[in-house]
């Protein structure tokens, strides 16, 4: 049973009236977030590290492949992406192994914003969603009028997902209010599509400050909190990502709302992937082991997934150059 770190705190902190009132200003902002319990860096690293070692056994590993796979949202974010590029890996999106139709699809494709046109075409009808980053991603150092250009013109061009990156630097100096506001006004620029908000963990210092951005960003309207864009160091960690399960968990009890959780960048292996999804049953529970309520941001885990799925079937590696390219 995962411990229940401040739940009492976090419920009676946000009653339907008090829900309001927290968000109104700078000040009821920052008593909130500043007043929700600590993280226990050791107890959230040694909980982690202990579920990382439980052993998946044949069936359930089968399954586990597969979840995984269905969950991944299939990403490039490379300066020299092309249609060409995007368009295969929307096929490989559809079928991931052309040999095999029992393997599932992915969840999603995610892009940049000037491609999303070409994958919304690629994938059209499919039910394999168009995610794009926006808002200035990686950095987000753009002018907020300019973030809603981006978001608007990606959900135009045919997103259903928006993941937009928060602004660190506003964070850090505990600007909270901005943020809210900034996250507030995405929301409402992607109208139907759902919001990711990445707080890119990396670079939030501690454990504290990736709860309260997880806090912020769900008060804000956030559909998913994404640990990080791929492209700074440290991306997605199992620690992390529990302290963002325990927050999601805690926000669906004090609010009524359940809101996914996607790590990003760095997962590369079918054990990296299991050990996640075993973190996600441990931690927020069985509710979020679907592909609404869980993601793995990933450029180069599929194929691993797909090897280890043929080595449970067959009993031998058909060796990463059988499938194609990531
Ligand atoms: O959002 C997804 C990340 O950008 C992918 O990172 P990765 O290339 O390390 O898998």
């Amino acid at each position: 049973m995962a411990p229940r770190l401040g739940k009492v705190t976090v419920l009676s902190a946000l009653d339907d009236a008090h829900l309001a009132d927290v968000t109104t200003s700078e000040a009821s902002l920052r008593r909130f977030l500043h007043g929700l319990p600590g993280v226990d860096e050791v107890g959230a690293e040694a909980r982690a590290a202990g579920l990382s070692t439980r052993s998946i056994k044949t069936t359930a590993k089968q399954f586990a492949i597969d979840l995984a796979i269905s969950m991944i949202d299939l990403t490039t974010l490379e300066g020299q992406d092309t249609p060409g590029k995007v368009r295969a890996l929307c096929a490989k999106a559809l079928r991931p192994d052309p040999t095999d139709r029992d393997v599932p699809r992915v969840a999603a494709v995610c892009v940049y914003p000037d491609l999303v046109g070409v994958a919304a075409e690629a994938l059209a009808g499919s039910g394999v969603k168009v995610a794009s980053v926006a808002t200035g991603f990686p950095s987000g150092r753009t002018s907020l009028a300019v973030k809603e250009a981006d978001t608007r013109e990606a959900v135009a061009a045919g997103a259903d997902e928006v993941d937009m990156v928060i602004d660190r630097g506003a964070f850090l100096a505990g600007h909270y209010r901005q943020v809210f506001d900034e996250i507030a006004t995405v929301k409402q620029a992607a109208g139907a599509a759902h919001l990711k908000v990445i707080l890119e963990t990396g670079e939030l210092a501690t454990y504290d400050n990736v709860r309260r951005a997880s806090w912020l960003a769900m008060l804000a309207g956030a559909d998913f909190v994404k640990t990080s864009t791929g492209k700074v160091s440290p991306a997605a960690t199992l620690p992390v990502t529990l302290v963002m399960l325990e927050a999601v968990r805690d926000f669906r009890d004090a609010s009524g709302r359940q809101v996914g959780v996607k790590p990003a960048g760095g997962i590369r292996t079918s054990k990296d992937a299991i050990k996640y999804l075993v973190v996600v049953n441990e931690t927020a529970g069985e509710d979020w082991l679907d592909p609404d309520w869980f993601r793995i941001g990933a450029s180069s885990l599929l194929n691993d997934l797909l090897m280890q799925r043929q080595k449970l079937a067959t009993g031998r590696y058909a060796g990463p150059d059988y499938f194609t390219l990531d």
